[in-house]
């Protein structure tokens, strides 16, 4: 698992091992990865140019400290102090002593031109707010230069908590961060200005609390499939009932029939209009053209990938959220749910909304939503006491129970944005439901799953690609 801990989870874990280690020895774990992340950046340190960003801060310091062992190395540096009177005078000696120099007042967009590595150094879980003025031209400068940027622990100009950027911040190519990961840095907007992540230990470990978020990995999605045993039937496997599509919208049908298949329940029963076209691409099945009450047995209900507004969509609901199993609502699902009956249901509930159905949920903006993404899905989660899929750029999975972190998809990709993709998940993540897996479980293993299979999909991809992958992402999970 890959963690993401708060600002102040950090801060006590830092002073907590502070009191054991020599003083200064933080920094220098942070800054010989520092130096090691802009070697592998250079390729060739000796005779390479890097220019410094510095603020106030010890953030400033760790860049500084890396520079030095740069420029002992062969490499030219220059820094450029935000604010000279409050640049971290320990760093900024060792900097001068390794033979750095400080560029004039009105030099540092030149000297950021003219670098081959440009470290910043600006903020780090220190910052608040975006950057100011002065920093945000360095920042830009750094982006359009020929250089390659390396964020010191955080791209500056990013809220750590939160993943939110309100203001002008830094486009980095990497970030080095210490310790553990910070929440902006798994989750969008803040990720996308991070470019690719490098963890360096300093040994905070032992003393971190709880994090606030957490990011499956190849070994925890292994761990999560399931697999049938010798004992097993279909029916012991589970059934996963599929209350999608309409006679305007069959294709949602065969879709989501097509995720859910592919899913690990030993047997898909469909319910609903679009029967004649599911069994055309997928004889195998089970299908009723009534609602789910009178589908039979299931162990879990997917519903509402397209199907439309009409009554016998709306019985399909509401027969969902009266089925005493676990249920997923998506598309269509969410805009015909009643909250109050969402509330009521006692086995659990997984909602998939992507930012615009989520945005109408909670009676936001759907800017606000894709802005504040961490804050909404808990939100949602607490308000509709159900697990909660936010889709996007970074999907993110928020338990009813606020003290569980949030998971975070690190396998999406933007090729995931086609028509049908969403119903191939609820499809694949209701499947994993009725194999047995916890919501939570479920949605950021069927999540896991669904990215993956769109990196193994050659592109442009379709949706039915995307589930045709599934067993070659399951493969891949599990070799
Ligand atoms: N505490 C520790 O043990 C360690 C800390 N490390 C580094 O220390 C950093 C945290 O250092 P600090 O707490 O000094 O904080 P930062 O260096 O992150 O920033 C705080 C400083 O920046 C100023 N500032 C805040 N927002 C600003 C903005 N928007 N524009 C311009 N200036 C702004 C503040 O006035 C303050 O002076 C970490 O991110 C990490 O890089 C590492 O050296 C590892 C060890
Ligand atoms: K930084």
């Amino acid at each position: 698992m890959r963690y993401g801990h708060s600002v102040e989870t950090v801060r006590r874990a830092e002073a907590a091992l502070m009191a054991r280690v020599p003083e200064g020895a933080l920094m220098q774990r942070a800054a010989a990865g520092l130096a090691g992340a802009g070697t592998d950046l250079l390729g060739r340190v000796y005779g390479a140019r890097v220019a410094v960003l510095v603020g106030s801060g010890a953030n400033g310091g760790d860049a500084l400290y890396a520079a030095a062992r740069l420029l002992r190395r062969g490499a030219a540096a220059t820094a450029v102090l935000l604010n000279p009177e409050r640049a971290y005078a320990e760093g900024l000696a060792a900097f001068r002593s390794a033979g750095g120099r400080v560029a004039a007042a009105d030099g540092g967009a030149r000297a950021v031109a003219r670098a081959d590595l440009v470290l910043d150094g600006v903020t780090g879980i220190g910052g608040k707010g975006g950057l100011r003025p002065e920093a945000a031209d360095l920042a830009l400068a750094a982006r359009d230069g020929r250089g390659a940027v390396l964020a010191v622990d955080l791209p500056s100009g990013v809220d750590a908590d939160t993943g939110e950027v309100h203001g002008p911040a830094v486009h980095a190519d990497a970030t080095v961060t210490f310790g553990t990961y910070k929440p902006a840095l798994l989750v969008d907007p803040a990720a996308e200005f991070a470019g690719a992540l490098r963890l360096v230990d300093i040994g905070l470990d032992g003393d971190l609390g709880a994090p606030e978020l957490e990011a499956l990995q190849h070994a925890d999605a292994a761990a999560l499939l399931p697999r049938p045993s010798g004992e097993s039937d279909k029916y012991r496997r589970g059934v996963v009932g599929v209350a999608a599509g309409s006679e305007r919208y069959p294709g949602a049908a065969v879709l989501a029939v097509s995720g859910a298949l592919r899913g690990g329940a030993g047997a898909v029963r469909y319910a609903g209009p679009g029967g004649p076209a599911v069994l055309a691409r997928h004889p195998e099945t089970l299908v009723s053209a009534g609602s789910p009450r009178a589908a039979g047995r299931v162990q879990a209900w997917v519903v509402g990938p397209g199907l439309g507004d009409t009554s016998q969509a709306r019985t399909a609901v509401d027969d969902a959220l009266a089925a005493d199993v676990p249920i997923l609502v998506d598309a269509d699902g969410l805009r015909l749910l009643t909250p109050e009956a969402v509330r009521r249901r006692t086995a659990a509930t997984v909602l998939t909304p992507h930012a615009g159905e989520a945005a109408a949920l909670l009676g936001w903006a759907r800017e606000d939503v894709e802005g504040r993404r961490l804050h909404a899905v808990r939100e949602l989660a607490a308000r509709f006491g159900a697990t909660v899929l936010l889709k996007g750029s970074t999907t993110l999975v928020a338990d009813p129970d606020p003290g569980r972190p949030v998971r975070v998809n690190a396998t999406g990709t933007a090729w995931l944005a086609t028509a049908g993709s969403g119903d191939v998940l609820s499809g694949l993540t209701g499947s994993l439901l009725a194999a047995g897996l916890a919501a939570r479980d479920a949605a950021s293993l069927g999540a896991y799953l669904h990215g993956l299979s769109a990196r193994l999909t050659p592109h442009p991809l379709t949706a039915l690609d995307l589930a045709d992958s599934l067993p070659a992402a399951w493969h891949n999970v599990s070799a």
